[in-house]
C-alpha cells in the first residue's frame, strides 16, 4: 500500500499541534501562546483508502520571508529539502478563522510555493461564537484550494480533512504572481468574511483588568499564591487516604510472610520506599491542573509582558518567563522552550537558571520535610502555614534564579537587542476533556517514574542496605554493616558541617538520578533500620523524632539548589551542544547548595540551641 506525506504549517498558535494530535492520536504539547512547538514532530495514521499517512507538525512561523530558523525549517520542509524528511505530497496549511486578516497572508505565501495544498480553517467554534461569518465556498474559489472547516479541540472537521487529503492526486494551486500583495489579502477577505461590528470585547475587558499597570503584578502574585495554597490544602485528604490504604495494603501483603528477605523487600523497598513517593500524586495533579489552565487560558503571554520590566532588572526579558514557568513543572520542557528566545546570551542564562525553579519532583521532598517539622497551623484563620512555607520555597527558587541571572548580566555591556514582541492570544476557556486527559497523562508519567526509574534505583538501594548481613558477634544495628551503611558512614563527615546524618547521605546518592528518589530512599533506609512493621508511610513521623529542625531546614536549602537530576543535565548537554554548560550548571549549583545548606544549618543551630 502506498504512503502519503503531509505537513502541517501555519502561523503560531493556530492549532497545528491540536490538529496533529487529532489526526495521529498523539498527545504533543498544545497551549494557548505562540511558540509552543519548537521541534518538528512526526506521526502517522491510516486513511480510509488504506494508505498510511505520515504527518509532520512544524513550529509556527509568521512568514516565509524572514530568515529566522523557524522560517527556514518551514520552507525547507514544504519543499522537501530537509534531510531524512520526505517531500510532503500535500501541505495542510492551518489558519485561525478568528484572525484571518493575519493568517491569510501566510496562506498566500505558502500557495506561492506551488505545492499541492489544503487549507484547514481552524477555530471555527470560536469564530462562530464571535459572529464571524466566513463564506467557505467563496474562499475556495478565490484561493483555488480546498478549504475545510475544523475545530481541532473537538475533532469536528477532522474526517472531512482526512477525506480531502486522501483524494487520489491533489493538484497544485494556480500560481498567482501578485498574490503576496496586501491588496490581494484585503480583496479576498472582503469577498469572503463578514466581521461582527464589535469583536473581542471580553478580551479587552479582561486585559484592562489583568494588564493594568497597578493591578497586574499583584494579581499575578495572588494567582501564584492561590495555586500553592491549593497544592497543600486540597491535596491533604487525598494524601491521607492514600497513606491509609498503603498502610492497610502493606499490612495485608506482609502478614502471611515469614520474616526474611522477601518480607523485607515488600515492606521496606515497595511499601516503605515507593509508597512514600506515591503519596504525593494528589499534589502533583493539583499543580498540573493549575499549570494546564494557565497555559490554555491565554494568560501566560500577558504575564510575560507584566514581568518584562522586572525581568529586565535581572538581565532577562519577558521571553524567559514561559520557559521559566514551565520549569516549575519540570526543567526539561522548560529548557527546550528556551529555543524561542532569539538572544543567545539570554537563552543560555535562562538554561542556567531553569534548574533553580521548583520542579514537581521537589514537591515530595519539601512536603515531607514541611509536614514533619513545621506546625500545621492557620495564619489569619484561613491560610495554611505549611502552604505558606511551600510558597516561600517557590519564591526562594525564583529569587535565586533572578539573582544568578543578574550576576551574569553584570558582565554584559551591550544593550538588549530584541524588544519583546509577542502576540496576545484570545482568552479561552480550557476544554475540559483535554484538561482531564492532560491530568491523566501527568498522573501516568508520575506513576511510570515510580514503577520505572524510582523502582530500579530503590531496589538497588535495598540490596545495598540489606547486604552483607551483620557478622557474627557484631553489636551495632544490621544496617551499619551493609554496603550502603558503610558508604553513608564514610562520606558523612563531608556533610557534617551542613547537618546531614549518614542516612541522608545514603539517600542523596541515588537521589542524584532523580530528586524524588531521595524520599523513597529515605523510606527504605529507615524502614530497613527500623522494626519490621513500621512502614514508611509514617516516614514523616520517624524523621521528625530523629532529626533536628536545623537538619531538616538545611536539607530543604540543599534541595533548592542541588542539580540532582540526570535528565536535566542530559537535556542541557543536548540543547547547548556540549559539556561546558553541563559542567558550569552542576558546578555552580552544587556550590550554592552546599553554601546555602551550611548557612541554614549553622544559623538554625545558633537560634535553637
Ligand atoms: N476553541 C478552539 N481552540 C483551539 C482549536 N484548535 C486549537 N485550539 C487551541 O488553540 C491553542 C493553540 O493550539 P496549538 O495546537 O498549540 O497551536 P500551534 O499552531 O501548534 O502553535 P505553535 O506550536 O505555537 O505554533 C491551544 O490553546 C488549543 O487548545 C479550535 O479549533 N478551537
Ligand atoms: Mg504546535
Amino acid at each position: 500500500m502506498s504512503t502519503l506525506n503531509i505537513a502541517l504549517v501555519g502561523n503560531p498558535n493556530c492549532g497545528k499541534t491540536a490538529l496533529f494530535n487529532q489526526l495521529t492520536g498523539s498527545r504533543q504539547k498544545v497551549a494557548n501562546y505562540a511558540g509552543v512547538t519548537v521541534e518538528r514532530k512526526e506521526g502517522t495514521f491510516t486513511a480510509p483508502s488504506g494508505r498510511t499517512v505520515h504527518v509532520l507538525d512544524l513550529p509556527g512561523t509568521y512568514s516565509l520571508d524572514a530568515l529566522g530558523a523557524d522560517e527556514i525549517i518551514t520552507r525547507d520542509a514544504c519543499l522537501g529539502q530537509i534531510e531524512g524528511v520526505a517531500v510532503p505530497d500535500v501541505i495542510v496549511c492551518v489558519a485561525d478563522a478568528t484572525n484571518l486578516r493575519l493568517h491569510l497572508r501566510f496562506v498566500l505565501e505558502i500557495r506561492r510555493l506551488g505545492r499541492p495544498m489544503v487549507l484547514a480553517l481552524n477555530m471555527m467554534d470560536a469564530a462562530r461564537k464571535r459572529g464571524i461569518e466566513i463564506d467557505t465556498a467563496a474562499l475556495e474559489r478565490e484561493l483555488g484550494l480546498p478549504v475545510i472547516e475544523t475545530v481541532a479541540v473537538t475533532s469536528e472537521g477532522t474526517k472531512a480533512l482526512i477525506t480531502q487529503i486522501d483524494r487520489a492526486t491533489p493538484s497544485a494551486p494556480p500560481i498567482n504572481a501578485v498574490d503576496i500583495d496586501h491588496n490581494e489579502t484585503r480583496r479576498i477577505l472582503s469577498a469572503t468574511v463578514v466581521m461582527p461590528t464589535r469583536t473581542a470585547k471580553t478580551d479587552d475587558a479582561l486585559d484592562r483588568f489583568l494588564l493594568n499597570p497597578w493591578l497586574g503584578i499583584p494579581l499575578l502574585l495572588f494567582i501564584m499564591f492561590l495555586v500553592f495554597q491549593a497544592v497543600f490544602t486540597w491535596a491533604a485528604p487525598a494524601m491521607d487516604a492514600i497513606e491509609a490504604s498503603l498502610a492497610w495494603l502493606g499490612g495485608i501483603a506482609t502478614q502471611p510472610l515469614a520474616d526474611g528477605l522477601l518480607k523485607s523487600f515488600i515492606a521496606d523497598a515497595l511499601f516503605g520506599g515507593l509508597g512514600s513517593v506515591l503519596v504525593f500524586l494528589p499534589q502533583i495533579i493539583i499543580l498540573f491542573f493549575f499549570i494546564l489552565i494557565l497555559e490554555e487560558s491565554g494568560y501566560l503571554p500577558r504575564a510575560s509582558f507584566l514581568l518584562d520590566r522586572v525581568m529586565g532588572a535581572a538581565g532577562l526579558t519577558g521571553r524567559s518567563f514561559i520557559p521559566l514557568l514551565s520549569s516549575h513543572a519540570c526543567a526539561i520542557p522548560g529548557i527546550m522552550a528556551t529555543r524561542s528566545i532569539p538572544d543567545l546570551r539570554e537563552r543560555m542564562t535562562t538554561i542556567l537558571i531553569s534548574p533553580l525553579m521548583t520542579c514537581s519532583a521537589r514537591i515530595p521532598v519539601y512536603t515531607l520535610l514541611i509536614g514533619a517539622f513545621l506546625p500545621n497551623t492557620q495564619v489569619f484563620g484561613v491560610l495554611s502555614f505549611q502552604g505558606l512555607v511551600l510558597f516561600g520555597m517557590y519564591l526562594i527558587g525564583i529569587l535565586s534564579g533572578l539573582i544568578v541571572s543578574w550576576v551574569i548580566s553584570i558582565s554584559r555591556r551591550e544593550k538588549r537587542e530584541y524588544p519583546l514582541l509577542m502576540e496576545l492570544p484570545s482568552y479561552r476557556f480550557p476544554n475540559l476533556k483535554s484538561l482531564a486527559l492532560g491530568l491523566w497523562e501527568r498522573a501516568m508519567i508520575f506513576i511510570r517514574r515510580i514503577t520505572g526509574i524510582i523502582f530500579a534505583v530503590n531496589t538497588l538501594l535495598w540490596v545495598l542496605v540489606t547486604f552483607p548481613g551483620k557478622p557474627d558477634g557484631a553489636t551495632g544495628p544490621d544496617i551499619d554493616y551493609s554496603i550502603a551503611g558503610r558508604i553513608g558512614h564514610f562520606i558523612q563527615p563531608a556533610f557534617d558541617a551542613i547537618g546531614f546524618n549518614w542516612q541522608i547521605c545514603v539517600a542523596l546518592i541515588p537521589g542524584l538520578a532523580a530528586r524524588e528518589v531521595a524520599v523513597s530512599a529515605l523510606g527504605t533506609v529507615y524502614s530497613v533500620a527500623g522494626s519490621d512493621d513500621e512502614i514508611a508511610s509514617q516516614l514523616g513521623g520517624l524523621i521528625s523524632s530523629q532529626w533536628s529542625l536545623a537538619t531538616a531546614l538545611s536539607l530543604m536549602a540543599w534541595y533548592v539548589f542541588a542539580p540532582q537530576c540526570l535528565s536535566t543535565l542530559a537535556v542541557i548537554k543536548r540543547e547547548t551542544n556540549g559539556w561546558t554548560y553541563v559542567a558550569i550548571t552542576a558546578g555552580y549549583l552544587f556550590t550554592l547548595a552546599y553554601v546555602a545548606a551550611f548557612a541554614t544549618y549553622q544559623i538554625t543551630l545558633g537560634l535553637t540551641s
